[in-house]
């Protein structure tokens, strides 16, 4: 054990060569706290140091060295923390940028050094946490990562939280953090994000420093983990969480100035409460926001459902499918939600049509609480629009609510509630004193620019005369388009960007098309827009714009800025029935989705999966080709599917068939089935993938490696797994060996799984566990006169046993152009060696009638469970169910079901 890895001290590198001065870090720290001058802060290994830019922008921020104990707060606002020495930078090749910190509240009180502890330290926080939340589309997607100082124990989560981060909010109170650690953005003064201020508010005495965001880094989360990270522990691909876990470590060793030995750090992954945990690959996999192979179409599961109309609604479709919900109260009410809007056509076409016309609320919502750092027509402009589009919101809300009065769930009556808040009328009638009734929110800038400068005349004359000049411009403009249209024949119409300015555009999407050279020479600077030549003309340039129109726009935003500066101020007051708002008109907005994507959908949640009929929705959603729907089950006397069939027969579909149903169901969605039960998953996790990872540098075989391990180390007794051709990366006798023991291990719990694989060795599994149940993949052969050979007909339906077909891959070769010698010689080796295999598989009578014994205990079980069949009918099943146990010779009588589960349970 001599290697380098022994050599590596404590401390991890970042792509750096490990020098002596490494180690010197723990030592300097004393040092440091008494210096006030930060530029000198020993603290962080000045060899890693590298330069800095300005900080955030705000007066409120105070250095974190403080933490070490400097006082001159003021002067570190100035100066960045953590300096670079250039002279020692530029010797290092690949120098990594230190995370510059800015304390944004007070000094944090490390109870705990790696060479000191303090019998006061014991009971005190110790834990640091680092949070980040996704953007865009990602937004509310929350990456958690948790340190305690007094232990090397690195928790990770990552999980979807709505705007009031009720999730965020409540793990952060069970770790009871001694700091915060967010990206800069969002504490950056005059622009923080919501989730800053709920911190700041809910932990007033945590302390709160900001990093740079470029440092919430999952790659080079990756490369720091692989170092620390105790040599079993495998770390979950999930991008938010790795990210803080980059910001956090480094934050810890540069500021806490702890550094933790190699292979030391233990991870563990906790999921959200009440969601289900689907790791990043097994969302690839599953192509659950992303087709494989066209990134771009919409075959994905969030395809398959993705009938939103706002932004909202999309956001949150998104984050349910990637997290859905695990407890079965949320999951049914939304079921009857679903149920109750596909019952009631009225209500679904009133309710779609209204959310069609909402704007994305956060967004607005965002722009409410964004303050400018300084005002210009460009921030004044963006005033307006966000005031008129809240107006336009807000209008909407009693249209919204008239159409949910006379429904009865409990959900949509809570909602129905909300929309009566009578803070929205409050905001509404506020907007109205300033903005004229009758202003509308209006697609398009030019005339959302028109309707921007409807506020009243508050500056009496002044901004009616502002007004009117910018009316007769735009009016001079138009006849002038209007006119060249004529004189050239050619449809043309006035356009505005706020880029451009005034410009013209000509459709070229309808039967006529127009090129840029065939323009009369009039036009000039000539674009092309996707469907539109736009372009214009020096009179337009050189009499319109910039000035005669700007200056009077001009005038009249920063005269309205002042009045909307103060009407989003008290917006503010009532931001939070906003936010309410916001939520409520996603998840209507999701549900609605749901039930316009619906076709049949019953099913229930039980202890047991069975799936009747059911379809791979994505594979329907392409809709190439007749879908051949299957049966699943699995149960506690049956939690281990084994499936075999030949190449093509169906059998990877029909594996993420069963996740992606499962999923659907977990979100309140409807199931392409004709009837389902499906046990809640807390878990789901998948190796399907088949690609080599270059990013990472995996091959084939180490990827798949890696996976499992993250499998077998996170998997429970309510997980899913689906498992594809695992081991297939290495020799035969290896890969056997791995699956063998890898479906061991998975067989110890309780979990369900569906493993599919060509190891014809592995269908013995069911002599030693009476757990597993075998299934394979029908194909049926026939004779092709024309072509002289075997043809091979792929039925995709399932069946229980083993798969009969032998050398499946021959006959598959034989299709292709490989020749006859080589295919012959290889027909004599696969039959010799199955000679082999068959000899050592036979069935001991004594194991077979186990077998029977533990299927019967557990069903009887089943049925003491779920049945709700009347006395005789129970009776006559009991029956049933012993005379075709195994223990004793079957009779003629027909099964009879409890409920529509155990109907499946026998038809299986
Ligand atoms: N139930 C089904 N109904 C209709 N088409 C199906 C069904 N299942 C699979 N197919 C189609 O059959 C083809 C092969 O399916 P799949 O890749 O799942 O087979 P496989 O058995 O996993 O193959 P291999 O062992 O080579 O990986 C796919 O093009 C798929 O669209």
């Amino acid at each position: 054990m001599n290697g380098p890895r022994q050599d590596q001290t404590a401390k991890y590198c970042f792509g750096l060569l490990e020098t002596p001065e490494s180690t010197n870090c723990t030592s300097s720290k004393n040092e440091d706290s008494s210096s006030s001058n930060s530029e000198q802060t020993p603290a962080v290994p000045s060899r890693l140091l590298a330069s800095s830019n300005s900080l955030p922008d705000s007066s409120t921020l105070t250095s974190c060295s403080e933490a070490f104990g400097n006082t001159s707060a003021k002067k570190r606002v100035q100066t960045p923390v953590i300096r670079s020495s250039s002279s020692l930078a530029s010797k290092t090749p690949g120098t990594f940028k230190t995370p510059r910190t800015v304390g944004v509240r007070k000094t944090p009180k490390t109870p705990y050094t790696s060479s000191s502890m303090t019998p006061a330290a014991e009971n005190s926080c110790s834990v640091i946490v680092a949070i980040v939340e996704g953007r865009g589309l990602a937004r509310g997607e929350i990456g958690m990562a948790s340190l305690d100082l007094k232990s090397p124990v690195l928790m990770m989560s990552q999980f979807s939280d709505t705007q009031t981060y009720v999730k965020t909010m409540t793990k952060l109170q069970i770790l009871k953090p001694l700091e915060i650690i967010l990206p800069h953005t969002v504490c950056e003064s005059g622009n923080s994000s919501k989730l800053f201020k709920m911190i700041s508010d809910q932990f007033p005495n945590t302390n709160i420093s900001s990093v740079q965001r470029r440092y919430f880094n999952e790659t080079k989360a990756q490369q720091i983990l692989s170092v620390m990270c105790c040599l079993n522990n495998v770390v979950p691909f999930r991008y938010y969480c790795l990210a803080t876990n980059a910001a956090l470590l480094k934050y810890v060793e540069y500021i806490q100035n702890i550094i933790f030995a190699p292979s030391s750090l233990k991870v563990v992954f906790k999921g959200s409460e009440h969601t289900t945990m689907i790791d990043i690959m097994t969302a690839k996999n599953l192509e659950l926001l992303e087709n494989r192979r066209d990134p771009f179409s919409n075959h994905s599961l969030f395809g398959v459902l993705k009938y939103t109309h706002t932004a909202g609604g999309a956001r949150l479709l998104r984050s349910n499918i990637l997290q859905p919900p695990s407890d079965l109260e949320t999951i049914t009410m939304r079921q009857d939600v679903v149920r109750e809007f596909t019952e009631k056509e009225e209500v679904f076409y009133n309710l779609k049509g209204v959310l069609s016309k909402f704007l994305d609320v956060d967004h607005i919502i965002s722009l409410c609480v964004q303050i400018p750092k300084n005002d210009n027509v460009k921030t004044a402009e963006s005033k307006i629009t966000t005031v008129i589009c809240l107006k336009h919101l807000l209008e909407l809300v009693p249209v919204l609510q008239e159409f949910l009065k006379d429904c009865e769930n409990p959900l949509l009556k809570a909602y129905c509630k909300t929309l009566e808040d009578p803070r929205l009328q409050i905001v509404l009638s506020k907007i109205n004193s300033v903005v004229h009734e009758d202003t509308k929110y209006q697609k398009g800038t030019l005339p959302m620019r028109t309707q921007n400068y409807s506020v009243y005349d508050i500056f009496s004359g002044l901004l009616d005369v502002a007004r009117r000049a910018y009316t007769e411009i735009v009016d001079d403009i138009t006849s002038m388009v209007t006119q060249l249209g004529i004189q050239f024949h050619l449809p043309l119409r006035t356009a505005f960007s706020t880029i451009r300015g005034f410009y013209i555009q000509l459709c070229c999407s309808g039967k006529e098309t127009f090129h840029a050279e065939d323009l009369p020479p009039i036009f000039i600077k000539v674009t092309k827009f996707k469907t539109t030549l736009n372009f214009t003309t020096a009179d337009l340039v050189l009499l319109f714009f910039p000035d005669r129109v700007k200056g009077s726009l001009d005038e009249i935003y920063l005269m309205t800025n002042i009045v909307m500066t103060e009407l989003l101020g008290d917006v503010r007051h009532h931001i939070t029935v906003l936010y309410k708002l916001s939520e409520t008109v996603a998840m209507l907005d999701m549900l609605l989705a749901f039930a316009h994507a619906c076709t049949l959908s019953s099913y229930e949640f039980t202890d047991t999966l069975a799936i009747k009929m059911g379809r791979h929705p994505i594979l329907e959603k392409i809709g190439a080709g007749e879908i051949v729907p299957n049966n699943t089950y699995a149960a506690e006397d049956c939690n281990f599917v084994l499936i075999t069939g030949p190449n093509m027969s169906g059998k990877s579909t029909y594996l993420k068939q069963v996740a992606l149903l499962q999923i659907m169901a977990q979100t309140g969605s409807f199931v392409p089935a004709e009837y389902a039960s499906f046990r809640i998953a807390s878990q789901i996790f998948s190796r399907v993938g088949n690609d080599d990872d270059i990013q990472t540098n995996s091959s084939t075989f180490m990827l798949e490696m890696k996976e499992m391990n993250y499998i077998i180390q996170n998997v429970s007794g309510d997980s899913l797994v689906i498992i594809d051709e695992l081991g297939r990366g290495t020799s035969a006798e290896e890969g056997v060996g791995i699956c063998w023991s890898v479906c061991e291990y998975l067989l110890k719990t309780k979990a369900f799984t569906f493993f599919v694989t060509h190891y014809k060795e592995l269908t013995s599994l069911d002599n030693l566990y009476a757990n597993v149940e075998n299934y394979f993949m029908e194909v049926h052969r026939s004779f092709s006169r024309e072509g002289g050979c075997e043809k091979i007909t792929y039925t995709h339906v399932m069946s229980q046993g083993k798969t009969p077909e032998e050398h499946y891959g021959l006959m598959l070769a034989e299709m292709s152009t490989m020749p006859k010698d080589v295919l012959h010689d290889a027909a004599e080796l696969a039959e010799m060696l199955d000679r082999l295999r068959q000899k050592n598989q036979t069935t001991d009578p004594e194991v077979a009638r186990h077998r029977a014994i533990f299927k019967l205990a557990s069903k009887l079980l089943q049925v003491a469970r779920n049945s709700r069949l009347d006395l005789a009918s129970l009776r006559a099943y009991l029956l049933n169910l012993r005379l075709h146990s195994g223990l004793h010779p079957p009779t003629a009588t027909p099964p009879l079901a409890t409920t529509k589960t155990a109907e499946l349970t026998e038809g299986l």
